[in-house]
């Protein structure tokens, strides 16, 4: 495996740095360049729209939920899967943003990997400013890279790429403040009205919603042409390093059955391909269904996925999903393991209410009512322990590395709680989820299993 890399960190959410990927990505794959897109952190919504400009999975990588020979061993084969010559990897948030004691951040995974970081700054509202902080930065950077990852020499920023410029005035005021240090400038992109991309994480704006009206394409159509006019893609090119890495077979989360069926469509799209690629890769037989177009699981399956999503925004489509839901209660009287994170496990509930306060019957597989009438953000990494020994027919590690995000809180549970949890900093917070039979879910997306 000969693929080189680089990331593209910023100062914070909102940098650009989910577009300039976009637009990279796009643009060396038309350049014929073999690429493989990854992405720094928790975030499912940012991999579903890299997977659509790299024409294929993004993966995700998290510093803080996988142990560095998990990251190693699944980057490795998603290399080998693409035939990738080329890795890019968007960060998360801003580049030493992360848990506690600052780690499980886009810096971390920089260093781990040992490849350099492209930055990226929204230079609206600052000029010189910019390319003291990137200076200052790589400084910090340098320093991490030394004190924390002893073989990590490549991580530092190797390049800076200004966003929302103004002027050519702007840009050279920031262009001769950078000439102090020892940083090249790749370019800088103005503010551009066809490149909206809306904010996906207020609950709104999916890639599969984009292309499902259509904009997907011009997005990154879009993205790719403001990469391509004002940046110096040769330059950007030849700052990927190689990589090297020490690969396992160590997976994130064994298939829990031979034969699994997954809940996909614009209600339930927050998986991760890190989990289902694996599945299938190892043999497992994965049968999509989608509970919007009212179908029901695969009867042979024998496990039963239903990921996280905006379940809230079709909530009278899926409960008059009549075939879907009796599909998951057959199952569940077959003793069937049936699991649902966040808004899957929300549809194995008794109900779900809207903002405006109306309930929609869910499947009544669990004693649950989620509500969306006090909207709330719940975010952070949790370490579960399962309170129960041979779950999912045995297929269930007992500790896993797991986060939550979501803005609905739980108004009603009852029965047996599914795992303990832990936060990032393991402060105990308490009880997650419910098991009822085969039928089990939490509010937590499981990122990985920790080996016993
Ligand atoms: C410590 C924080 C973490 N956030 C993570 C990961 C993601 N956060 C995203 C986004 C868009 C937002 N995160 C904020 C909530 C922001 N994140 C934090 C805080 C600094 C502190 C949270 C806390 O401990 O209570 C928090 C700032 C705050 O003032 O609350 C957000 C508000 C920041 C922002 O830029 O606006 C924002 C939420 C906006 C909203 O309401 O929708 C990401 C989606 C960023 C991205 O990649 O685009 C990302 C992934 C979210 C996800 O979980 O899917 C960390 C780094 C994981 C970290 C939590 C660490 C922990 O200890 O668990
Ligand atoms: N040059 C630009 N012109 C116009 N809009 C832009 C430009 N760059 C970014 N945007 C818009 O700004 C918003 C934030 O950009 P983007 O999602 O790329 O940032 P990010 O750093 O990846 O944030 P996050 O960490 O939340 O993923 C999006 O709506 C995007 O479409
Ligand atoms: N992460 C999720 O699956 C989110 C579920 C739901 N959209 C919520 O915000 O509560």
């Amino acid at each position: 495996m000969a693929c080189s890399g680089f990331v593209v960190s910023g100062l914070s959410s909102g940098s650009g740095k989910t577009v300039i990927t976009l637009g990279l990505l796009n643009a060396f794959r038309k350049a014929g360049v073999a690429i493989a897109a990854a992405k720094s952190g928790p975030d499912y919504i940012d991999s579903a729209f890299l997977k659509a400009a790299a024409g294929q999975a993004a993966i995700n990588l998290d510093s803080h939920a996988m142990t560095p020979t998990l990251i190693d061993s699944l980057l490795h084969r998603h290399i080998a899967r693409h035939h990738a010559k080329t890795l890019i990897v968007e960060g998360v948030m801003g580049l030493f943003d992360g848990t506690h004691n600052g780690r499980g951040s886009t810096a971390d995974l920089a260093c781990h990997l040992d490849l350099p970081v492209i930055l990226v700054i929204d230079v609206r509202n600052t000029a010189q400013n910019a390319a003291a902080l990137a200076a200052g930065l790589d400084h910090i950077l340098r320093q991490h890279a030394k004190q924390r990852y002893s073989g990590a020499s490549g991580t530092h920023i190797a390049g800076l790429i200004l966003n929302h410029v103004a002027s050519a005035r702007h840009h050279t005021l920031i262009a001769e403040a950078m000439s102090h240090y020892d940083i090249p400038m790749l370019g800088s992109i103005p503010t551009t009205a066809d490149i909206d991309v809306p904010s996906r994480h207020l609950g709104l704006v999916q890639a599969a919603d984009l292309a499902a009206s259509g904009r997907l394409d011009s997005v990154i159509d879009a993205a790719t042409k403001l990469v391509e006019t004002h940046l110096d893609l040769n330059l950007i090119q030849k700052l990927a390093t190689p990589l090297s890495l020490q690969a396992t077979s160590q997976t994130a989360l064994g298939a829990p059955a031979q034969h699994i069926a997954i809940a996909s469509d614009a209600a339930f799209g927050f998986s991760y391909s890190h989990i289902i690629d694996e599945w299938a890769s190892s043999g497992a037989t994965i049968s999509p269904f989608s509970p919007l177009n009212d179908e029901a699981p695969h009867v042979d399956a024998g496990f039963v996925y239903i990921p996280g999503g905006y379940p809230e925004l079709h909530l009278q489509k899926l409960s008059t999903a009549t075939q879907f839901m009796a599909g998951l209660q057959q199952m569940a009287s077959r003793n069937v393991p049936i699991y649902g994170e966040c808004g899957g496990f929300m549809v194995l509930g008794d109900a779900i209410v809207d903002a405006d306060g109306n309930r929609f019957a869910m499947a009544g597989l669990l004693e649950l009512e989620t509500s969306f009438a006090k909207r709330k953000l719940h975010l952070g990494y949790r370490t579960l322990t399962t309170k129960q020994a041979g779950l999912w027919n045995n297929k269930l590690a007992s500790t896993l590395m797991a986060h939550e995000f979501h803005y609905t809180t739980a108004t009603r549970m009852a029965g047996e709680a599914l795992f303990d949890a832990k936060d990032a900093a393991s402060n105990d917070v308490g009880t997650m989820g419910l098991i009822k039979g085969s039928v089990t879910g939490s509010y937590a997306h499981i990122i990985a299993a920790i080996e016993a």
